[in-house]
């Protein structure tokens, strides 16, 4: 999981160039940590940064490891405890250069049509369905998430979470509890089971399914999934042909698929009457993957055993004690609000890894870990200075930018494409950077360019 990572801006080591540097902070040291020349339409002249004007704006809670990474940059850091509206983003993020989230806050193309400045987006958990990223992509965003960090507890943490609900649900434990509280003593066995020896069913094979089904092959269960790749069965689980036998012989049915249009409302009411009516069905994946009124129904029907839901088709902004849910009052039912991920020694390690990735990219342009943008990075130089250059990848642009690096001495050179942009890292002569910046800036196809010295 570990990928090398740079957290010092090795690439940036002395005063800043009094040509590129912005008039406004000439004198200013620190101004020779990081700049950026961005030619997006808004700043098309050159831009330099001291560090305390990369403006992070950081929400949904994150953890502390990662404002101090940011702060430790000299990075201007401003974090918020819950989500913001589409409205209430597009009026904040006009001179945010880094926005860093978790799964609530939405990141449409409206809000990105209005992100002049933004350099890069940080999803610190798994998921990034809440960002459009072929816009990202188009405007040469790129997001960053933690695909791995938070997977043992929702495939770690997550995985863990999962066991422990198997188990409550079969023996009950919500329902007796809840009783307990409000005075009833009810002691009884009936429908309550081992899991030892049991199906379970996992849809969506990935880094939580499989670690899921290493946890549950370790306490005795006999593991079946479904996965629209081809993946490594572990240990002793069998993959099945399709969805339906999976649903037809589990006696519990686990979703770890991410949401996409495939997957949206993938189990409804056809899904649930497949499944057996002593089966449980466990959803920590995203909420619109069922149907929760078809579930309720089903629930309340008593054609399902329980379920455990942590995640639901529309969730609230920030903690509240006013949420209501069809699912509320359904038997054997455990609600969790969206917790798959939330144990401290997740949320520190995607806090530390997505803003490792991201100040890797701000300080050497190195994109590794990037979900929607050309992965490359290659070594720093001391020797010279670093050209970064994000293009609309259209035929043409490459002999375009190469012609003119080819009136220059370049010491390294990688390029990479995705579906619609291209990036390019080039390593030339300190005093040809100027230059060369201003001249590919200008070409047609540029998105942005950056000099980082
Ligand atoms: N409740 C929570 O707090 C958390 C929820 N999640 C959710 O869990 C999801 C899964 O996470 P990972 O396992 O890390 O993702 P992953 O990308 O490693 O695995 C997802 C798997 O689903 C498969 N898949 C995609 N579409 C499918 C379909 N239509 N039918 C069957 N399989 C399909 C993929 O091939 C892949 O193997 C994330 O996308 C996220 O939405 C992740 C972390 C925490
Ligand atoms: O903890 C969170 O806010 C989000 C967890 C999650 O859903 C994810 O990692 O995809």
């Amino acid at each position: 999981m570990s990928k090398p990572i740079f957290t010092s801006p090795t690439i940036i080591r002395r005063d800043i160039n009094n040509d590129i540097v912005s008039p406004s902070s000439p004198t200013n040291k620190q101004m020779s940590l990081l700049t950026s020349a961005m030619n997006s339409p808004d700043n098309a002249a050159t831009l330099s940064f001291p560090k305390e004007k990369i403006k992070v704006l950081l929400l949904e809670n994150i953890h502390s490891v990662a404002i101090q990474n940011f702060k430790d940059q000299g990075f201007n850091v401003e974090s918020l405890s819950s989500a913001l509206s589409e409205d209430q983003l597009i009026e904040k993020i006009k001179d945010v250069h880094v926005l860093g989230l978790r799964s609530k806050t939405k990141v449409t193309a409206k809000v990105l049509a209005e992100a002049k400045r933004l350099m890069a987006i940080g999803c610190f958990c798994i998921g990034t369905d809440q960002v459009d990223l072929p816009f990202a992509e188009s405007r040469g965003v790129p997001v960053f998430n933690s695909p791995f960090c938070n997977s043992r507890s929702v495939e770690k943490k997550s995985a863990e979470l999962m066991i422990a609900e198997i188990i409550v649900l079969s023996r009950k434990i919500g329902d007796r509890s809840r009783e307990m509280h409000n005075k009833v003593w009810r002691k009884e066995s009936k429908n309550c089971h081992e899991i030892r020896g049991k199906v379970l069913g996992i849809i969506g094979y990935g880094h939580i399914g499989s670690q899921l089904s290493v946890l549950a092959e370790a306490m005795g269960m006999n593991v079946v999934y479904y996965d629209t790749a081809r993946k490594l069965p572990l240990g002793n689980s069998k993959a099945c042909p399709d969805m339906k036998s999976l649903l037809e012989m589990s006696n519990y049915v686990t979703l770890h698929v991410p949401d996409t249009e495939q997957t949206r409302n993938m189990i409804g009411k056809d899904e649930l009457a497949m499944m057996r009516s002593d089966a449980y069905l466990l959803n920590a994946s995203r909420g619109k993957v069922v149907d929760i009124a078809a579930l309720a129904d089903a629930l309340k029907g008593g054609r399902l055993a329980g379920a455990a839901v942590d995640v639901y088709p529309s969730e609230p902004e920030a903690n509240c004690n006013d949420w209501e849910n069809v699912l509320q009052g359904c038997p054997n039912t455990i609600l969790t609000p969206h917790i798959g991920g939330s144990t401290e020694e997740a949320q520190e390690a995607i806090g530390s890894e997505v803003s490792e990735l991201i100040t890797c990219f701000i300080n050497t342009g190195g994109s590794e870990g990037s979900v929607n943008f050309p992965e490359i990075s290659i070594p720093v130089s001391e020797e010279t200075h670093r050209i970064l250059n994000i293009h609309h990848n259209k035929p043409g642009v490459l002999r375009d930018i190469n012609l003119i690096l080819s009136e220059f001495n370049v010491s390294s050179q990688i390029l990479s494409t995705r579906k619609q942009i291209g990036y390019i890292i080039a390593d030339v002569d300190k005093e040809a950077s100027k230059e060369i910046k201003r001249k590919i800036s200008a070409l047609p196809h540029s998105i942005k360019t950056r000099v980082l010295y």
